[in-house]
This record gives structure tokens, sequence and C-alpha cells, in this order.
């Protein structure tokens, strides 16, 4: 995606020195846009942790090339089996990390140690450009979802998408999964306007999904969480289009905290509800999401503080409760397929059924 004009992916490799890899600070955007250099396991492991990359099919695609930085200190086996699991236990909830470790191990294993970072560094480069690949077509599969209610309304009525977290470009190497569909109904002239949820607490919605919305000149408006219900009572929303952080082999959906509401919501108004994802982020050896995803606790004071802009434009986070109150905070939930109208893919739309994404993706040709 653009930024002032100058195409960017996610994550990339410094073109100077051809190691060190390169990320967007998310914790400062949207109000400053400093890039990152990554040239450690270890600094990538800590990016991943503290969110400044996040998102799941980017922070699969960074691991990727974490491990690439580890194999550039030592390419030993073991090395490379202990950097490979550290970077995969960063974040519990989404299967493209995992995903993207295996693979990378399944290419490394077989190869000389001395060929190793060569290697990896490709490999990486590949995850990178196939996510690309598949966000671009999950945009053109969606946009076929939203193209339909532009032709059952008014001539000159707008189009009411809204999402939750940010599944954009940011959280993927480009084009976003949710978001995708969105950018290309935009680019079209389609009179798309999002609502975008805050998403409490750490605020992807109100910070990044905003910022990536503003910056391609797509209309929308920040709300809070819970406004959510009460737009989709008043008939201000057409559809629900979401990413996720996992899927399971039966359609179950792990996304951000707060997503299973916003299911519940649109099932109780009779809207369409529906979950972008790359076949990254498919997890085949899970059939119940309720039980058998993790689901990342995180620290407690991304409840009981708050991060925002000073008026003097500096960096601030404060405190928003008491100091003696306790807090939790799991960072995702699971959404039943019940709940769910359909998956967007790259290869297409289904519903969100166990046969539905198997007859997208037969056994044979899964990554
Ligand atoms: C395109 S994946 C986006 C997905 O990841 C987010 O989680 P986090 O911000 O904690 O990495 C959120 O669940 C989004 O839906």
């Amino acid at each position: 995606m653009k930024i002032n004009g100058v195409p960017y992916r996610s994550v990339w490799v410094d073109q100077t020195d051809q190691r060190t890899v390169c990320i967007f600070d998310q914790t400062r955007l949207p109000f400053a846009l400093e890039i990152l250099r990554l040239s450690s396991s270890e600094q990538v492991a800590h990016a991943i942790v503290t969110m400044q990359v996040r998102g799941a099919p980017l922070i699969g695609a960074v691991a990727a090339y974490g491990l690439a930085l580890a194999l550039s200190a030592d390419a030993s086996d073991e090395a490379m089996e202990r950097e490979a699991s550290m970077l995969a236990a960063t974040r519990p909830t989404a299967i493209n990390l995992r995903w993207a470790i295996d693979r990378m191990l399944q290419k490394l294993r077989p190869v000389r140690p001395e060929d190793r970072v060569a290697t990896a560094y490709s490999e990486a480069g590949l995850i990178c450009d196939e996510d690309v690949a598949q966000n671009e077509a999950i945009g053109r599969h969606g946009l076929e979802l939203i193209r339909a209610i532009k032709n059952r309304k008014q001539e000159r009525e707008r189009i009411n998408i809204l999402t939750h977290c940010n599944a954009g470009w940011i959280a993927t190497v480009d084009w976003g999964t949710a978001l995708a569909p969105i950018y290309m109904a935009h680019d079209e002239g389609l009179d798309v306007h999002v609502w975008v949820d805050e998403t409490r607490p750490r605020n992807q919605g109100a910070a990044l999904t905003a910022w990536e919305l503003g910056s391609h000149g797509v209309s929308h408006t920040v709300i809070v969480d819970n406004a959510g219900g009460h737009l989709m009572q008043h008939g201000q929303v057409d559809i629900v289009i979401v990413g996720t952080d996992r899927v399971t082999a039966n359609g179950d959906v792990a996304n951000k905290i707060g997503t299973y509401l916003k299911a519940l919501a649109a099932r109780d108004n009779g809207l369409p509800f529906w979950v972008a994802l790359p076949s990254t982020t498919i997890d085949w050896r899970v059939q119940n999401g309720l039980t058998e995803i993790p689901i990342e606790e995180r620290s407690p004071l991304e409840v009981t503080t708050v991060t925002g802009r000073t008026a003097a434009g500096h960096l601030e986070t404060v405190r928003i409760t008491p100091d003696h109150s306790t807090a939790a905070n799991p960072a995702f939930d699971v959404t039943p397929a019940r709940l769910v109208t359909g998956l967007i893919t790259e290869r297409g739309c289904c519903d969100a059924s166990g046969p539905g994404l198997q007859s997208l993706f037969p056994a044979t040709t899964r990554l």
C-alpha cells in the first residue's frame, strides 16, 4: 500500500545490507511513522511480543525473517531448533506464526548449515510474496460481496461496513484481509463507509484502521466497541467484515476480543457476518475453537492504562482505573461457525463449515 505516494509493504529486507529486517513500529502509529530495523531474532521476538509488529499473517512473515536472522548468528541444528521454538512461542493464538516457522523448518532442516541463511531469507521472501497475492485475491472475492450489496441498494445509497480491530495492510505483508475488499471497492468508485471499532484495549481500530482508511481516502467513522449493535439495530450497517487469527477445520473463528459480540449482534439483526482470511490462517488440526484454540492473556496494564498523544504532540500513557483495581485482558475470543455467514479466502468465498472449507481446500492442496 502507498504512504504519501510511496509503495510499502509492512516488512522488508534492507536493500543496503541485505540482512536487516525492517518493519513499522505499530505502537507509534498513527502519530509517528517510525521504521524499526531488526538485526537479531531477539529483536524480532520483542517486536512481536510488544506488538510493535502485529497481525496474524504479518507476525508469521516477520518471525520467518527472525529465523533467518538467528541463522546468520548460528546456523547449527541446535540453534535453529532453539530459535524457531522461541519465535513460535511469542504469541499463542495466531496460527500463522506456527505455520510460518514450521514451513521454514521444513525447508531448512535438509539444508547444509552453510547454505541455511540464504535459504531462510529466500523462503521468508516467498512467504511474503504469497501473502500479498493471497490477500489481493481475498480483496477480489470480497469485492463481489460489496458489489452485491450495492446492487440491492438505491442508486446513491452508501454501503456501510463495520469492522473490528485492524485487518488491514499493516496487519499483513500488504493489502490486508478484511480491508482488502474495502480498498478495492473504494478504488472502483463504490461509495463505501466503514464503521471502525476502536477495539480496546490496544485500539488497533482507532489507531491503525482509521489511519489506513484515512490515508487511502476511504470514508470511515471511529466508534466505541459497544456501539456496533446499536448501529445494526438502526439499519446503519449492511455487512460486518473482520479478519481472524485462526479458523478451525469446521469454521470456528478466533479473532480480536469483541468479535463474538459483533457476530451475536449481526445475527440478531439478520446481517451478514463475513470473515476474511488467507488459508495460512486455517488450523486443520483442530475442530472445536472454544476448547482447542489458546487465547492469549495479555498484561492487565493494557486495560488499566491508555496511550495517546498529548496536545503538545508527545505520546503519553495514563492510568484510567484506580490503583487498587485489577484487570483481565483476554486478547481474543472465538466465534462459533454457526454465527459466521461465510469465509472470504484467496480461493473464493464459502460458508463457515467443514465441508465449505474442504470444498475450497481439498486435503491434497493444503499449504
Ligand atoms: C489480518 S490478521 C488481523 C488480526 O490480528 C489482530 O490481532 P493483533 O492485533 O493482536 O495481532 C486481530 O485479531 C485482527 O483481526
